[in-house]
């Protein structure tokens, strides 16, 4: 596992060169939470790019983000030799939520990722640079992130690397040990956790995803039950509409 991490590493790093080249940007920005697909992402960019042209967006929410995660996403941008700047997103926030109030509690939790998005799109618009994204194939897959907020991105350097594989390319990356041993969690309320809020361990829906991704639904069924893989090929296609662009309706045919 040592040697394919090494090559995996490799691949990305020559991917996140390639990319920002030949879009003619000087660099990137990203969102650094204190987790470890941020972290990863850092990391790598820091080997492409070089750490002065990697700035790493660190926004945290009063009184729902923990002291401990900002801690840890300091820490994890000094070590990979980037550039941060802290941006508090709770007066952005609480603007929205001046504006009209909603019950349902997941728009509010939706609003996050956005406003990261936006922030992140400011500054690399202002510094001629793209955004790279920290979402991983698990998470992909199954839609487990906001449509334009965390999903809102240029490229997506561990996209291929599901949440299991992730914490090995940590390991090899020398990602903190703190970053690597937290419960994954998108921290949009207090106490959330992506595995509770999912129903699913990672290990598990990796498992099935591997299944799925090589069509041994049988198999599949066979190892983790059919209530299971029912549930993550659900997931999947539920979530279809946020990995690919708006459909719009054709009518060359009537036109042209
Ligand atoms: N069929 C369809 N075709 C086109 N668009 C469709 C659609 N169905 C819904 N939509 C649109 O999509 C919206 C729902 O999607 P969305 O707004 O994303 O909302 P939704 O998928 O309900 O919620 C986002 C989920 O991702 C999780 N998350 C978010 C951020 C980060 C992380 C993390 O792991 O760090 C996890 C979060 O905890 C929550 O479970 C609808 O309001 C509608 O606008
Ligand atoms: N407080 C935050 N500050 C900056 N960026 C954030 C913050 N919270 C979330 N993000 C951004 O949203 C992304 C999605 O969150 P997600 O939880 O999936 O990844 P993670 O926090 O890096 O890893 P983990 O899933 O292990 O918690 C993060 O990688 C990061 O880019
Ligand atoms: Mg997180």
């Amino acid at each position: 596992m040592g040697m394919s991490m090494e090559k995996v590493e490799k691949r990305i790093v020559e991917f996140i060169r390639d990319y920002v080249r030949s879009a003619n940007a000087e660099g990137v920005v990203l969102g650094v939470s204190g987790g470890v697909d941020s972290a990863c992402v850092a990391f790598l960019c820091s080997k492409a790019l070089g750490g002065e042209n990697v700035l790493g967006l660190i926004m945290p929410e009063k009184g729902v983000t923990r002291e401990e995660d900002v801690e840890d996403a300091i820490e994890v941008c000094k070590k990979a030799g980037i550039k941060y700047k802290i941006v508090e997103i709770s007066d952005i926030l609480q603007k929205f939520k001046g504006i009209s109030s909603c019950d349902r509690d997941i728009a509010l939790a939706n609003l996050k990722p956005r406003i990261r998005m936006v922030l992140n799109y400011y500054y690399a618009n202002c510094l001629n640079r793209i955004v790279a994204g920290t979402g991983n194939k698990s998470e992909l897959m199954v839609g487990y992130f906001t449509k334009y907020g965390d999903g809102g991105c240029d490229f997506l350097p561990i996209g291929d690397l599901y949440k299991t594989e992730v914490f090995m390319l940590a390991e090899h990356l020398g990602v903190p040990e703190r970053v690597i041993k937290k419960k994954p969690s998108a921290g949009l309320w207090v106490g959330q956790t992506d595995e509770d809020e999912m129903g699913i361990s990672y290990k598990v829906l990796d498992a099935i995803l591997k299944r799925i991704e090589r069509g041994e639904i049988e198999k599949a069924i066979e190892e983790f039950g059919k209530d299971s893989v029912d549930k993550v090929r659900d997931m999947i296609a539920r979530s279809e509409h946020k990995r690919s662009l708006p459909m719009a309706v054709s009518l060359r045919d009537l036109l042209d």
